[in-house]
């Protein structure tokens, strides 16, 4: 079994339970269903944006605990004001030490940067836990999908007015793509070995549809990276240890755009 399978297994657990505790219609009376949404889409294309998506991830499976002293809020508003054009909160707690309140504080000490509840999404009940906590953006992940599931919860997605970003990692995952699709983020982390390889991006991004907003995913470190892989057509970064492995992740992220910016 993979780390994938077994978080997934673990994810389908806890969906169970989560159902049991808490009702879609619950869910619907968070203040939160009724905001606008901020695009990610739209703020990546924007005349000077820096394209990185900062995130805020204290422990992961191939890393372990990246930073235990880091506060969600003080890390997400320092992020925010660096120049990010979208901020990744995971809300997995097993695997990656993450929570909801994490996405909801995110949410309200950050109202106009896009965020993404960055988790395993396998069921449309967890694409209104997102909409209740505040996120502008899901994700889903090929290799945990078929082409039918990714569809069912792109079409949930879009009943509540939320974007999608699918991450892909090999060239079969691209057929699972479908029409309501706004974001493809390569992986470039390959989530059986944990191998990074920014080659993943600029091969898999050659093949994407040609007016496709994407985005790179994993490993990123350097400003060398983003020149590199926005040569190859990206148009964001997802960057997370690069930052929160540092004693100030807010900092390192301010320090690293304006080197972009140079
Ligand atoms: O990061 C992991 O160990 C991991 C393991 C299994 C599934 C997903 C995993 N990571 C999720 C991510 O997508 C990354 O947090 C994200 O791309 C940022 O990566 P990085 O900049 O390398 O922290």
């Amino acid at each position: 079994m993979t780390i994938l399978d077994e978080i997934n297994n673990n994810k389908r657990r806890e969906v169970a339970e989560a159902k049991k505790l808490v009702s879609l219609e619950q869910l619907k009376f968070s203040p939160f269903f009724k905001r606008k949404i901020n695009s990610l889409k739209t703020t990546l294309k924007a005349a000077g944006a820096s394209g990185i998506i900062a995130e805020y991830k204290t422990k992961s499976p191939s890393k372990g605990v990246i930073n235990e002293q880091a506060e969600v809020v003080e890390v997400s508003s320092a992020y925010t004001a660096a120049g990010v054009s979208g901020i990744s909160i995971l809300t997995d707690r097993q695997y990656f030490g993450g929570a909801f309140e994490d996405l909801a504080k995110a949410r309200s000490a950050n109202p106009t940067t896009p965020i993404l509840r960055k988790d395993f999404m396998l069921d449309p009940y967890q694409v209104y836990e997102a909409k209740a906590h505040g996120a502008d953006l899901i994700l889903l992940i090929a290799a945990s999908l078929s082409k039918e599931e990714m569809l069912e919860l792109s079409e949930t997605a879009k009943e509540l007015d939320l974007e999608v970003l699918v991450e892909v990692h090999t060239e079969e995952e691209i057929e699972k793509l479908n029409s309501l699709v706004d974001i493809v983020g390569v992986n470039n982390r390959n989530l059986k070995t944990f191998e990074v390889d920014l080659e993943t991006s600029v091969k898999l991004g050659s093949l994407l549809p040609q007016d496709m907003v994407r985005i790179s995913e994993s490993g990123l470190s350097s400003v060398e990276n983003i020149h590199y892989l926005c040569q190859a057509g990206f148009d964001g970064f997802l960057m997370g240890e690069n930052f929160m492995k540092t004693e100030n992740p807010g900092q390192a992220c301010k320090e690293f755009i304006e080197l972009l910016r140079k």
